[in-house]
């Protein structure tokens, strides 16, 4: 498990510039090394914000699209095409503009698609669509993704694991669905903290002031049943990108001053 590393930037556009330019980088990395990249996308205002500057970078043609295997690390269970899904926003976002391959955008089902309207369903199909997908190299139930993108809540939530709710408290599922949750929509099919945490790298992304209280206590040692954000953990690298306000009550130990 990597200890959090923390990168601050001046406002959310830039924090979206910037993390769209490092993601650029590693999945051309990713695929230099291993012929192929894969990508765990997040649903919310930062993660789509980091996705449209991605669409909009001349540098995105440096990625093979066709050789990115993209997941989704939580989603709401509405009807498929429902703007409220984060499928949709991403590929109104990024996906419909770059040359993905079809076969590897791994959505997840919605309301009304193969399960009709049973998201633990949906969550356990997801699941097995993960465990077909990892390698023996992987030793474990899901793909080492090589970047796991994730939002970070008001309360602290990240994927859809809210705090004290069922789903922080999963150690063996690595996909659950997820009933009655504070934000709407109350239903979801989300990744658990164990699948997320075995991505080489984690990258949580926030902004706003409203988060500056669940970031530090997050880098601070809450727990993960009261602030699950604090539960997700890269094999190799955490990364939280942070504007100054979402950054505002991090302790000077995690943000040096520039030199
Ligand atoms: O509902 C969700 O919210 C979180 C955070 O979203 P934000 O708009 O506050 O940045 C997101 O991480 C998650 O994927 C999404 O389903």
């Amino acid at each position: 498990m990597s200890r959090p590393e923390v990168v601050v930037h001046r406002d959310g556009d830039l924090l979206a510039a910037a993390a769209a330019a490092r993601l650029v980088t590693r999945l051309v990395d990713a695929q230099t090394a291993r012929g192929s990249a894969s990508l765990v996308l997040t649903g919310g205002r930062t993660g789509i914000a980091v996705l449209e500057q991605l669409r909009a970078t001349p540098a995105r043609d440096a990625v093979d699209w066709s050789r990115v295997d993209l997941y989704w690390g939580d989603e709401r269970f509405l009807p498929s095409g429902h703007p409220d899904r984060n499928e949709t926003q991403a590929r109104a976002a990024l996906l419909d503009h770059v040359p993905v391959d079809p076969a590897r955008v791994h959505v997840m089902e919605p309301s009304d698609g193969r399960f009709g309207d049973d998201p633990d369903a949906a969550a356990e199909a997801y699941a097995e669509l993960l465990a077909a997908r990892a390698r023996p190299e992987d030793h474990g139930p899901v793909p080492s993704f090589d970047v796991c993108l994730l939002g970070v809540g008001e309360e602290g939530h990240t994927l859809s694991v809210f705090p004290s709710s069922p789903a922080v408290y999963e150690k063996e599922r690595t996909v659950v669905a997820v009933r009655n949750c504070p934000k709407p929509p109350p239903t979801r099919v989300s990744l658990t903290l164990p699948a997320a945490s075995r991505a080489r790298e984690v990258w949580l992304m926030t902004t706003g002031e409203g988060k500056a209280a669940a970031v530090a206590m997050a880098l601070t040692g809450a727990g993960e049943v009261q602030l699950p954000a604090a539960g997700a953990h890269g094999q190799r690298r955490t990364l939280w990108l942070l504007d100054s306000a979402a950054a505002a009550k991090v302790p000077d130990l995690f943000t040096p001053p520039l030199a």
